[in-house]
């Protein structure tokens, strides 16, 4: 309270220093600007100006006791240790009530947060939960370099899904050539990543998925919550999270990132359709995916967001 009335006592010493000890104020409001005895009886209304503008002044300025870049730290260290604690409790609450649980993971940042979480839950190294990894026979080497890195680390072996009928991106190139991703986008999309994904989780007969969509994705994904009722349902442990507090996790727990971070790349897919990103631009909203689906348009003629995995309410197909 008395941190409030403060700035108030502040105004009152300030407008008496303003006023001449030898004239009257006569305004009404002047017991706000002056004190009685010192009333103006000219001038008034440009005084009261450069007292209203100390109000907003004073009003703005913290009471000199208080360490306001500490509250700032402090807020963002609940909000970190909130966001942690409730992603574990999200991972949890979801292997614990379900039986099939499964992680498809792509690798980009927020999935490494959720490996890491997941290991800390001890589901990785116990085969509790599954992770599937859908080789798109178009990503980076560097992904596939991360996910050998990641299993050695924390010992578990992912579920390598496929375009079905082939073995490797020799075959696939040979049945529909290098540029089926240029000339079908829907068909690409089809064989290589959602038919392969729907397998997956048929196979593994999966009644809860876990996966890193978060609200700050994009519009799409703008409303999601922690939980999604479905077949399989979806638990999305980082729905809250925004891409910094990825970041900022792997950094506070010296966790490995995706080597492409270091070369401009935010978020990580197919090859031919991924570009770098000026990094100014990845903490905005949506700035993360903004390098992905390049190029790419959907066949209504709208800019791509999606591949179509997570689209269908009922994912297994
Ligand atoms: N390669 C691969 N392996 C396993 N799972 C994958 C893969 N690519 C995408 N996904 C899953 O699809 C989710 C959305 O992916 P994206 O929209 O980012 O990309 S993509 O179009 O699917 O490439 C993605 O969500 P995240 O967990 O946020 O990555 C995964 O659940």
């Amino acid at each position: 309270m008395q941190a409030l009335l403060q700035p108030r006592a502040e105004l009152l010493r300030f407008s008496e220093s303003r006023c001449s000890p030898s004239t009257t104020c006569s305004t009404t409001s002047a017991s706000v600007c002056c004190p009685p005895t010192r009333r103006l009886s000219h001038g008034h209304s440009q005084h009261r100006l450069s007292a209203a503008k100390h109000v907003v002044r004073a009003a703005a300025a913290a009471p000199a006791k208080v360490d306001i870049d500490s509250w700032v730290q402090d807020s963002r260290r609940s909000r970190e240790q909130w966001l942690e604690e409730s992603a574990l409790g999200a991972l949890k609450t979801a292997v614990e009530a379900f039986e099939r649980p499964a992680f498809p993971c792509a690798l980009i940042a927020g999935d490494v947060v959720i490996l890491n979480l997941l290991h800390r839950l001890d589901y990785l190294e116990s085969g509790r939960v599954p992770i599937i990894f859908i080789d798109t026979f178009h990503l980076f080497p560097e992904t596939h370099a991360l996910m050998h890195r990641l299993e050695e680390k924390y010992n578990f072996k992912a579920s390598v899904f496929q375009a079905a009928g082939f073995t490797n991106v020799a075959e696939f190139k040979k049945a529909h050539g290098s540029d089926l991703f240029i000339r079908d986008i829907e068909e690409y999309d089809r064989i290589c990543k959602v038919e392969p994904f729907q397998r997956s989780l048929q196979d593994l007969d999966v009644d809860v998925m876990i996966n890193g969509r978060r609200r700050d994705h994009g519009f799409e994904r703008a409303h999601l919550e922690v939980f999604e009722g479905g077949s399989p349902v979806k638990a999305n442990p980082l729905a809250w999270w925004e891409f910094k507090d990825c970041m900022d996790y792997l950094k506070r727990h010296g966790l490995e990132r995706h080597p492409l971070h270091d070369q401009g790349y935010p978020s990580i897919g197919d090859v031919q359709s991924t570009v770098p990103v000026p990094v100014e631009k990845w903490y905005e909203y949506a700035g993360e995916r903004s390098g992905r689906f390049q190029g790419l348009q959907n066949p209504d003629g709208s800019v791509k967001t999606e591949c179509g995995i997570h689209v269908a309410d009922d994912v297994k197909g």
